[in-house]
């Protein structure tokens, strides 16, 4: 079952549904090990920590196997959709990718999408050709209105950047699966691994994720369960889960019992 199961963004398969981020590990070598074990294809990077004016100087992408792994530029630290556009172009520019994971943040606080930032830039990067995933708040009207303006999935938040407080609205999250027709991609928020199976068990196609990897005791061991986590989630949701009940029913059947 899982075999044939795919996750498709933009007409590109991919096997895993985890997605992962690149920042906060203790030192490249532990980056590296933990993308390895959490068998995840498409790696964000944010391009201001990408060296895209001189790459003769030591950058991220030294430690990245850009064969192995898609690379998904995101613009982390951006406030404004100009801004977004702008780190986007340089990105593209540079070699980097048209896959880009958009963010556009509204303040430093609470790190929640400015969504009205986030449609403008959506809008001019969509007609400049770029594969666009936003990172957007768990609003099902702002995910559709995503979708229309030609996004090729749609990234809610769990929860904050960087809270690990799990999905907080996994009602949200529903609704926006019924909402949209292109995946949907939990982004942000993840603490532990039943955090991501939960997301999973929803239905969403897939999760991504960075802080519960790099800030746990041991980020590989963690990379591992998180690439557990979704499989699990994953086929657990195309199984069909038993419906909840208030009352009891017997696991042994009654028929054939000894008078
Ligand atoms: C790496 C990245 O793109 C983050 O901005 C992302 O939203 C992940 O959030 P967590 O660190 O909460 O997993």
């Amino acid at each position: 079952m899982a075999e044939n199961d795919k996750l498709v963004i933009a007409g590109r398969e991919f096997n895993s549904r985890l997605m992962v981020g690149t920042g906060k590990y203790a030192n490249y070598q532990q980056m590296v090990q933990a993308l390895e074990a959490s068998g995840a294809e498409i790696i964000t990077v944010a391009v201001r920590r990408v060296n895209i004016s001189d790459r003769n100087k030591e950058s991220l992408l030294d430690y990245i196997d850009t064969k192995k792994y898609t690379l998904l530029p995101n613009t982390a630290g951006c406030y404004t959709a100009e801004d977004a556009i702008r780190t986007c172009r340089l990105a593209r520019e540079a070699g980097l990718s048209d896959f880009v994971k958009l963010e556009v943040l509204g303040d430093e606080k609470t790190l929640f999408p400015d969504n009205e930032e986030l449609l403008k830039a959506a809008a001019v990067l969509v007609k400049d050709g770029f594969t666009v995933l936003p990172y957007t708040s768990d609003d099902p009207i702002v995910c559709k209105r995503l979708e229309d303006l030609g996004c090729a999935a749609v990234m809610p938040l769990g929860a904050p950047i960087g809270s690990g407080l799990g999905i907080r609205n996994p009602f949200n999250i529903q609704i926006i699966m019924e909402s949209v027709k292109v995946p949907v991609i939990v982004d942000a928020g993840v603490g532990t691994a039943s955090d991501a199976a939960i997301a999973m068990e929803l239905g969403c196609d897939g999760v991504l994720m960075n802080t519960a990897i790099a800030g746990a005791q041991n980020p590989v061991a963690m990379a591992e369960a998180m690439n557990l986590a979704v499989r699990a989630g994953r086929l657990a949701y195309l199984s069909g889960r038993i419906p909840r009940k208030l009352y009891a029913t017997a696991s042994s059947p009654l028929a054939g019992l000894v008078a």
